[in-house]
């Protein structure tokens, strides 16, 4: 699908009702560029760790948004220009000049996929659904994955890095409790590696979906791997679902403004011994997380990794 991109030149003051007047004029997909930073409130309900220093803000803005070439006659595009004239009397929108860019080819949800191709962790074979087993895969573990629209390829260094310790520490038969699952990616390598059960939650109701999906290409059943919508930090019906001192094995591949108030509970779903892998630690926050730990007087850390800018803590449950 080809779609005509065009950008609104105005002002941060004026962005908040620019935008209200395009989803009122049914456009979707609205962009902002701004230099205003992101408040730590804001980073961590979209799931930012690393919040980068912008230049100054110096009050502008550009607002983008995108219109199916196919029916954009500019009526739309007629309409924007007389809303933006409109807002003129509420705030200043600036120049709130229109131009329109190159048209682009994409096909957002799906372009990624050329990138990607499968790739090995060790023994372990990660390969996209859409790839063919090949004479070198046979013989070892192969997982075969579509994250559709959650995260969890595998090739990222946080999914990698938790990996690498399931291969180490899972056993055969474990219990696993997989927090934050996104596509299910580390409890199907849990389950390839031997373990009995897999336990996945996640926020994000397209994590159970995609969990299911590639539960079902890796011909493992929905008991073997069941997945809830839901909290274990907060919410005690989550909690009750997950179950208490019953998990040999905890991965969380989360950020670590949420792996800190979860590992002051998580030794509560785990028995005494069991492994708790973690990642999705940047490294400039390896230490807060590494102090959060210390502080829970049942976990005692056994390993810290890193791939790049990217950390990985286990714990175990020492008592
Ligand atoms: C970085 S992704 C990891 C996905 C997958 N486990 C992997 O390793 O590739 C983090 C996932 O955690 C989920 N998440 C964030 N906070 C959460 C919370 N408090 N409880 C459960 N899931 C959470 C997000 O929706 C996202 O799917």
């Amino acid at each position: 699908m080809k779609w005509n991109k065009y950008s609104i030149k105005t002002t941060t003051e004026a962005v908040d009702l620019i935008s209200a007047s395009l989803s009122e004029l049914g456009i979707e997909g609205i962009e902002i560029c701004d230099n205003v930073q992101l408040t730590k409130e804001e980073a961590k309900s979209m799931f930012v760790d690393f919040i980068p220093d912008l230049p100054e803000d110096d009050g502008s803005a550009v607002v983008n948004f995108y219109l199916d070439s196919e029916d954009d006659d500019h009526t739309i595009l007629d309409k924007v220009k007389d809303e933006i004239e409109s807002l003129r009397i509420f705030c200043n929108v600036g120049e709130g000049t229109i131009t329109e860019s190159e048209t682009e080819d994409k096909d957002w949800i799906n372009n990624w996929k050329q990138y990607w191709h499968t790739f090995n962790i060790g023994d372990l074979y990660i390969k996209p659904t859409w790839e063919e087993v090949t004479e070198e895969m046979k013989g070892h573990p192969i997982l075969s994955i579509d994250p559709g629209t959650a995260f969890g390829t595998g090739s990222h260094e946080t999914t990698r890095l938790v990996i690498r310790q399931l291969q180490k520490y899972v056993k055969s038969g474990d219990e696993v409790l997989d927090v934050g699952c996104g596509s299910g990616i580390l409890s199907v390598v849990a389950l390839k590696y031997g373990a009995g059960h897999a336990f996945g939650t996640d926020l994000d109701p397209n994590a159970i979906i995609a969990s299911h999906e590639n539960a079902d290409q890796n011909d493992i059943s929905h008991s073997q791997l069941e997945v809830i919508e839901g909290n274990i930090i907060d919410d005690k019906a989550i909690k009750d679902a997950c179950g208490y001192e019953k998990y040999d094995i905890v991965c969380a591949n989360i950020l670590a403004d949420v792996l800190e108030p979860l590992s002051t509970c998580i030794h509560e779903h785990m028995k005494v011994g069991a492994y708790f892998i973690t990642s999705g630690i940047i490294d400039s926050k390896e230490e807060e997380v590494v102090t959060a730990f210390k502080k829970n007087p049942h976990l005692e850390i056994v390993e810290v990794n890193h791939d790049g800018e990217w950390v990985n803590v286990t714990a175990r449950r020492a008592n």
